[in-house]
């Protein structure tokens, strides 16, 4: 992106803009005084009771026939016609692996799986075969060398009702479309644009640890969710009151509901998703209804307002302001560029604030069990950056240390034991095993991270393994972001905003503030998962810091 284009306050409103603000098919200007209500009016069952279109006869023969092939779909067989299938765990007839299925985001479950049947695993879930990858070098021969093959997406009958395929977008032109969108903003070289931003809103963040010590983590959700509104829509987040939390959200609800695994039987018979919501057992139906309101209200009201601030020429600098920008340097503005400019937009909206408060969580847990690594990071600090200043993202490079705390912090406890599931679009071999199409293949991140061959005592927090004796990191160890990103053509697109969001917020906070547990601290927290709220507080270092605060 030409330097001239960012910072720019007022661009002219193409006329696609108005357009789009206009169409009647983009009515959330309609739904800001009443979401859910207006939302939800619009949506209709397939088939109402009088529909005389599809007989309660007609829905049970059609649910014989397909279970009567989903049975001779699923028979137990560790082989094809092509070929040998990775091991795992014998399924069941029409089940599958299903009653596994809850196992595999326990992280002890996939422990007892790995160890009984190794680094590649095969399941078979709602019907398709699953591969469970439990290494990176698997995983990155799979998914980063052959992603030709493995970069498609898995379809799902829930994420359909609720109207959120476009999160799950085949691997195809409309992907690549919003692709580009997301490069134009977030490569390595267009992330500095945002970077005043999460520097501002870090040090509000740090201004209010210093006023509401103890309400740490509502502090860092707000933080995160403020970094991504403001730098996406160009919008100023007023407080904990403010619509796009609120948004934000519920939608997070939503999704994390419509996509619980093992949950809805509809993933396993789409079909079901056309009968009648009247009958008996199809709640789901219902509260696909109301979600898709929910996800659809954060898709749509936070675009639509920022469209409107730009259009009459009161927008800050954000992500779609530089993109439609961009977009008209190319010639005209189409619809299709400006669907993949406000679903790019919402992925970032729903994708980016719990994922980095997740992580920034982690963070915050660790300093409370290691004050030693704290020690030492705030010696690195001290000597870097100095008692005048605030670090700024620029300031990275010469403080190897906190890089290694956000590495660390990173691996050592997980969100998502498993990465994001590709989908294979053709046949592949692996090591005299076969993956047929169709296959998900999803990374056991937890595995992953903590493979003692890469990193010794891997449930201990310890920065310093990153790092060389000369305190320089090491290329020789390997980085976590390499794989907590996922891999191949479907990485993480905001994987360079996430990590200057997390490096500033680690570095502004440990240069003002001494992190210890509060009184309800975990003695000896679970290995294995970060807990939801621990006992944590924050106290200013010294009167040097408070007067950069
Ligand atoms: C620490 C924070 C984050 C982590 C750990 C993370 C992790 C991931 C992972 C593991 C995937 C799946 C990759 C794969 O399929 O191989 C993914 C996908 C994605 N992430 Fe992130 N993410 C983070 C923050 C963000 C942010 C801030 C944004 C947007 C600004 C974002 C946008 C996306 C999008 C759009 C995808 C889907 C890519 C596709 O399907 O092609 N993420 N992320």
């Amino acid at each position: 992106m030409p330097p001239e284009m960012t910072g720019v306050k007022h661009v002219p409103i193409p006329n696609m803009i108005e357009r789009h603000v206009a169409s009647p098919d983009c009515r959330v200007s309609h739904f800001i005084g009443h979401p859910m209500r207006k939302m939800r009016a619009r949506v209709s069952y397939p088939h109402s009771p009088g529909d005389p279109g599809m007989s309660l006869y007609f829905i049970l023969g059609v649910f014989v026939l397909c279970l009567f092939f989903a049975i001779l779909r699923s028979l137990p067989c560790g082989k094809t016609r092509q070929g040998q299938l990775p091991p795992g765990p014998h399924p069941l007839p029409l089940l599958g692996n299903l009653l596994d299925a809850p196992g595999i985001i326990i992280p002890q479950s996939l422990d007892k799986l790995a160890s009984k049947f190794g680094n590649l695993i095969h399941l078979r879930i709602l019907g398709r075969p699953t591969i469970l990858v439990g290494s990176h070098e698997i995983a990155s021969e799979l998914l980063e060398k052959r992603s030709a093959i493995h970069s498609d997406r898995p379809s799902s009958a829930m994420m359909d009702l609720v109207g959120a395929s476009w999160i799950l977008l085949k691997y195809g032109t409309e992907w690549r479309h919003q692709r580009r969108v997301f490069h134009e903003s977030y490569s390595i070289a267009a992330v500095s644009q945002f970077h005043e931003i999460q520097e501002q809103v870090t040090r509000k963040l740090l201004r209010r640890l210093l006023v509401e010590p103890n309400n740490i983590f509502k502090s860092l959700c707000f933080a995160s969710c403020a970094t991504t509104v403001r730098a996406v829509y160009g919008i100023t987040m007023s407080g904990d009151e403010d619509k796009y939390l609120a948004f934000f959200e519920r939608a997070i609800d939503a999704l994390r509901s419509s996509l619980e695994p093992g949950q809805y039987l509809v993933e396993v018979f789409p079909w079901l998703s056309c009968l009648p919501g009247w009958l008996p057992g199809t709640r789901f139906l219902r509260d696909a209804a109301v979600w898709r309101g929910a996800i659809e209200d954060a898709r749509r009201v936070p675009f639509e307002e920022a469209l409107e601030n730009i259009r009459r020429g009161e927008h800050e600098f954000s992500m779609i302001s530089a993109t439609i920008q961009w977009f008209q340097t190319k010639g005209a503005i189409s619809s299709e560029d400006m669907a993949a400019l406000r679903d790019a937009a919402a992925m970032s909206y729903l994708g980016g604030p719990e994922t980095i408060a997740s992580h920034t969580k982690v963070f915050f847990l660790a300093m409370t069990l290691y004050p030693e690594v704290q020690q030492r990071a705030q010696a690195e600090l001290d000597a870097v950056i100095g008692p005048e200043r605030l670090p700024s993202i620029s300031d990275l490079p010469s403080l190897p240390y906190i890089e290694a705390i956000l590495m660390e912090s990173m691996r050592w406890k997980q969100i998502n034991v498993l990465g994001f599931p590709h989908q294979s679009l053709t046949d592949d071999e692996y090591n005299g095993y076969h993956i047929p199409a169709g296959s998900m293949i999803i990374p056991n991140v937890w595995a992953i991270a903590h493979d003692a061959r890469h990193y010794p005592d891997p449930f201990e927090f310890k920065p310093e393994r990153y790092l060389t004796e000369a305190g320089t990191l090491n290329p020789d160890v390997l980085d976590p972001r390499r794989f907590m990103f996922g891999y191949g053509r479907r990485i993480c697109p905001g994987r360079h905003f996430s990590q200057s969001s997390l490096f500033i917020t680690i570095a502004c906070v440990l240069h003002t503030f001494e992190i210890r547990s509060g009184e309800d601290a975990p003695k000896t927290p679970s290995i294995f998962s970060c807990p939801k709220t621990f006992g944590c507080e924050v106290r200013v270092r010294s009167a040097e810091a408070r007067a950069l605060i």
